[in-house]
């Protein structure tokens, strides 16, 4: 039989035994066919952007590796991500940082850059049928240092809140081009390597500041801020904490950003989800994965990302949740990278929209914990693969494993000769 006989015929018994346990199989892929993901251009080029100015690299992140062929420039990032389109099912948007503006070989410094120096971004996305998202770039700069937007020295702090602002200002042109906000995160590495008697004094300059950013109401694009434990080289103190950003954006009704590798490593971001939910308006998130520490390796199918996605779908918050991607593993083929990361995430939502909550809340509302709990265990071995193995065949995707002859040939003809 052909494979794709196979995978056809093996998804009719999924849906029969999923359809046992109360499961529409047939709506659960028309869901899981509406989730855009945000894809994070800094995968491509190990975070180093195409600014003029000479990326310094620190700043609180660091790609490791070196494996060859990254992006040099805008037209090979974009190759490289109309490449990852080829090997996803679905609709999908791309995020952007600001270092990846359209400069046309200019200097062009971080408090002027201008809507017009990402008009090419747009309107290729327009025609990949992509959305934009948006990010201010805090690290990597002259004037990085330590601490941006919450510096004692008001010039250094001007400087970046006026780069904000500008960035919020390329985020709603986006958004306006595209008729869809453009969602734009905000993450700034303000820490100290060494223990600071200065920790309310830090953070009130960041209130301050962002109190200044977001002065300004648009409506075409979204804000969200993320929190992080600690960056690298600033291990003792993060201004930005997540109880801050907690705090701010329950306050001030902004998105809070959660970052699977910004939080100790036996915290659960799963069990974070209803909580935001209820206190402030949407989530984004940044789905990553922690070895030992925030170290941004690529995406797998692991507990943790599909705790984070039940969580979602159980709380019926897909409309609220943004879902970004920011892993960068500079040591492996980085189309590689992507694809193995997308495809784990839809895998990890897949498995959510296939949960039998009906039965599940059920036990739980009669006080049948045992059978919760085993109805639970059992669904982890639900043929779940099948129904993936169909949505790639729908989506004239590579089914399983055969995507990893499309990278090493896409490996052979494009990136090796970089
Ligand atoms: C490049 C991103 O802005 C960065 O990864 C940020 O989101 C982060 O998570 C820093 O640790
Ligand atoms: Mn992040």
């Amino acid at each position: 039989m052909k494979k794709n006989e196979l995978v056809q015929k093996s998804y009719e018994i999924a849906k029969e035994r999923y359809a046992a346990i109360g499961v529409d199989v047939d709506a659960t892929l028309e869901k899981l066919q509406k989730i855009q993901i945000s894809i994070h251009c800094w995968q491509a080029d190990d975070v180093t952007g195409f600014e003029n100015l000479g990326n310094l690299g620190g700043g609180g992140i660091q790609a490791t590796g070196n494996y060859p062929g990254k992006a040099r420039n805008i037209d090979e990032l974009r190759a490289d991500i109309e490449k990852v389109q080829t090997l996803v099912g679905g609709k999908h948007r791309l995020n952007l940082h600001e270092i990846y503006g359209d400069f046309g070989g200019k200097v062009v410094d971080r408090d002027e850059v201008e809507p017009s120096h990402f008009t090419s971004w747009m309107q290729w996305a327009k025609e990949k049928d992509l959305k934009l998202d948006f990010n201010s770039t805090s690290f990597g700069h002259p004037k990085s240092g330590d601490l941006t937007l919450a510096n004692p020295d008001k010039s250094i702090r001007d400087f970046w809140i006026e780069h904000t602002k500008r960035c919020r200002a390329i985020s709603e042109e986006m958004g306006k081009f595209q008729n869809d906000p453009c969602i734009m995160n905000i993450w700034v590495h303000d820490g100290s390597k060494d223990v600071t008697v200065n920790r309310y004094l830090y953070r009130s300059l960041l209130e301050n500041s962002l109190d200044q950013i977001f002065a300004k109401e648009y409506k075409n694009m979204k804000d969200c801020i993320e929190s992080k434990l600690f960056g690298i080289a600033l291990e003792s103190y993060t201004v930005g904490s997540h109880d801050f950003y907690l705090g701010y954006g329950a306050k001030k009704q902004k998105m809070v950003t959660l970052d699977m590798g910004h939080f100790h490593l036996t915290e659960s971001v799963a069990d974070k989800i209803s909580s935001l939910l209820l206190f402030t308006p949407e989530i984004m998130l940044h789905v990553s994965r922690a070895v030992r520490w925030d170290s941004d390796h690529v995406v797998l199918l692991n507990d943790e990302t599909i705790d984070l996605a039940k969580e979602i779908v159980r709380a019926d918050a897909l409309d609220k949740v943004h879902i970004g991607l920011d892993f960068f593993d500079a040591s492996i083929n980085r189309i590689g990278a992507y694809a193995i990361g997308i495809r784990s995430t839809q895998k990890a939502f897949l498995q959510g929209l296939l949960e039998p909550i009906v039965k599940l809340r059920e036990y739980e509302a009669n006080g049948q914990y045992f059978e919760r709990l085993a109805l639970l265990e059992e669904a982890k071995g639900l043929p779940w693969n099948a129904v993936w193995d169909y949505f790639c065949l729908k989506n004239n995707i590579a089914v399983g494993e055969d995507y990893i002859g499309e990278i090493q040939q896409y490996e052979k003809d494009v990136t090796s000769k970089r």
